[in-house]
């Protein structure tokens, strides 16, 4: 137990702390890269970053990628490119692959568990998002282009799926200021519905930690910012891997 306890926490260690990386621009996206970054190998041994372009990809979703991918980077005077103030999160869709022999779930379990949102074999079909990060500022956005197998109400995403987004981008955001957390706490005002197919940005900021407690506050809008879509607030609280194995 205390082995696999060990193999867990440097298996966690080593997924949060993949580093968060700049991608190459939109405008060669369209060429050779978008083939190479979109289409995962079939026997590769590096897992696919879903957090990358693909053909499914909408010109309003790729404009905001470039645009805020641009942010990661910064020129200096001698043409040099330097960390800039965003930088974008890759996401993969197993993390007890990489965590632990599998001794707390069922080696069938195990083999098969895939992070919700990333479960989905057809592009675009689903959640298909980016997130970046600005350390400096405390805040995250999220690219979202929500795909027709998100139906709720006819022609518009569902409750849950939006919920899901939000969770994700506010956990994501809380486990990059003090990792790892668990939701304890999440209120959501839908204000307007979303379109199926449309792209959105969900922007989380800290409201602030006192102790084990981190409060972060997110909303949902138009990518041109005119339209509310859904506001939320969400509390985290910090936890340690033994929490996740014990079953809290
Ligand atoms: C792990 C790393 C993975 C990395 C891989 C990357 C994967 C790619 C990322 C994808 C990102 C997805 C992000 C999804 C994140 C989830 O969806 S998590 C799943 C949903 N959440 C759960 O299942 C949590 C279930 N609940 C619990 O486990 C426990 O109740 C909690 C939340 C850990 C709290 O534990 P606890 O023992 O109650 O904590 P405790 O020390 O008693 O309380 C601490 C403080 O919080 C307060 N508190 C606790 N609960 C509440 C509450 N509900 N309301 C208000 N206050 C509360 C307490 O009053 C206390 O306050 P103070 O007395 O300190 O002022």
């Amino acid at each position: 137990m205390a082995r696999s306890l060990a193999r867990l926490v440097k298996g966690f260690q080593s997924i949060t702390a993949l580093p968060a990386v700049a991608a190459p621009a939109c405008a060669s996206l369209r060429s050779a890269s978008l083939r190479t970054m979109a289409v995962p190998l079939p026997f590769s041994s590096k897992p696919r970053d879903f957090s990358l372009p693909n053909v499914s990809w909408g010109p309003e979703m790729l404009r905001l990628y470039e645009f805020y991918n641009n942010l990661c980077e910064r020129e200096t005077e001698g043409a040099e490119k330097r960390r800039g103030p965003w930088q974008r999160l890759p996401s993969y869709n197993r993390s007890l692959k990489y965590a632990t022999g599998g001794v707390y779930l069922s080696k069938i379990i195990q083999s098969k568990a895939r992070l919700f949102t990333r479960n989905m074999r057809n592009p675009g079909a689903a959640f298909e998002y980016v997130l970046f990060v600005n350390k400096e500022e405390q805040r995250c956005v999220c690219i979202l282009q929500a795909g027709h197998l998100l139906e709720g109400p006819p022609g518009h995403v569902h409750g849950g799926a939006i919920a899901t987004m939000i969770d994700t981008v506010t956990g994501t955001h809380a486990s990059q200021l003090c990792e790892p957390v668990m939701t304890a706490n999440l209120n959501i005002n839908y204000r307007s519905p979303i379109p199926l197919g449309s792209t959105v940005l969900i922007e989380s900021t800290l409201d602030r930690k006192e102790g084990k407690k981190t409060y972060i506050s997110c909303k949902v809008t138009s990518t041109d910012g005119s339209k509310l879509h859904t506001e939320a607030t969400a509390l985290f609280v910090s936890i340690s891997i033994s929490h996740l194995l014990l079953g809290g």
